[in-house]
């Protein structure tokens, strides 16, 4: 297979490490591919394509499973939004979209939450693993491991970019980051149908980390009324710029509009896609931008139907409950009412 053509850049994590030579070039490329289209693919990661083809391997693995073995992980059972969800049941700005996925997320107890705690606590908690394939407990707990490094080290990258030191962004994750990490199959469907995989968003975190199959679908919004293609490249990653990033930086860089268009009928296509956020008991500090970054910053875009906050655990909450309408319905009825998500009938 060759890979498709697209106009994102390639970026080379190696030409940012100390000493090399392409160094300074290569913060000034991030710097402003971070700024322009908030997207790249991301080259001499340091993981090994062994485990990248062991974790899209076992996803597939995951999805031809019976239907009944699936949802013994469904998502509504988990009140910190763990788990399997059929196609058809989350929803981008209130639009359905048409994939089917298991979302994981750090490996913890659930806490003893008392009345007046912060709701976001409601968040963390144990993720659901499918006893119909074993493997996958230890190939996901593995895969968040490393892609969480690999986050880190680009969360470090970009803080250089922003004449920052490297570890500026420590004291909200070092307590512990919030990742989110999806699974997902979006099914072939007929051009008649609807073809939103999953509708046009912005992502949470500071970066995503995305894994493809071959198929495509990936699309970025260009900025003029259009679309990037953003194709599988074997051996890369997609690495896009978050929320976090973007209100870090005031607007400095771009959390860009992104989409996935289904598959034509009676194919499907897979994706891993990583959000590595910040601790949830967090506040996204506004970066001191040297004075001619601190001169291009462009605010953050306020999205009226999206609103951003500081707060890292209420604005991932407010995402979660917003997504996926029917765990709020079972697990939190309370505060659907108090942070006005609306629940479909
Ligand atoms: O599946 C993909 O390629 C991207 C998915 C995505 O944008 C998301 O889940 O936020
Ligand atoms: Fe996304």
């Amino acid at each position: 297979m060759t890979d498709a053509k697209s106009s994102l850049p390639i970026l080379d994590l190696q030409r940012f490490a100390a000493g090399h030579p392409e160094r300074a070039a290569a913060l000034d490329e991030l710097r402003s591919v971070a700024r322009s289209v908030g997207f790249f693919y991301l080259e001499g990661h340091g993981i090994p394509q062994e485990q990248i083809d062991g974790v899209l391997d076992l996803s597939k693995r995951f999805f031809t499973l019976p239907e009944q073995d699936k949802l013994a992980i469904e998502m509504r059972k988990s009140p910190h939004f763990r788990g399997y969800n059929r196609a058809g049941l989350e929803y981008t700005r209130g639009t359905q979209d048409w994939r089917e996925q298991v979302d994981f997320g750090p490996e913890r107890e659930r806490l003893d939450i008392r009345p007046g705690d912060a709701p976001w606590k409601r968040l963390v908690g144990p993720n659901q693993f499918p006893d119909a394939l074993p493997e996958l407990k230890p190939a996901i707990l593995a895969w968040i491991e490393a892609v969480t490094r690999l986050g880190i080290r680009l969360i470090e990258v970009f803080a250089e970019a922003l004449g920052q030191r490297a570890d500026v962004f420590e004291p909200i994750y070092r307590d512990g980051p919030n990742q989110l990490l999806k699974i997902i199959r979006y099914p072939g469907r007929d051009k008649t149908e609807s073809y939103q995989g999953v509708g046009a968003h912005k992502d949470g975190g500071f970066v995503t980390i995305l894994l493809q199959d071959e198929v495509g679908g990936l699309q970025v919004d260009d900025g003029k009324g259009g679309w990037i293609d953003a194709p599988p490249k074997r051996g890369t990653f997609v690495i896009n710029v978050g929320e976090l990033l973007e209100l870090a930086s005031n607007g400095y860089l771009l959390a860009n509009i992104h989409r996935v268009v289904t598959p034509p009928a009676g194919g499907d296509r897979r994706s891993v896609a990583f959000f590595l956020g910040a601790n949830l008991a967090s506040t996204i500090p506004v970066l001191d931008l040297p004075p001619e970054l601190g001169a291009e910053v462009r605010g953050v875009t306020q999205d009226p139907l999206n609103p951003l906050f500081h707060e890292v655990g209420r604005n991932v909450l407010k995402s979660r409950l917003r997504s996926h309408p029917d765990v709020a319905a079972a697990h939190h009825a309370d505060l659907v009412e108090l942070l006005k998500v609306p629940v479909p009938a």
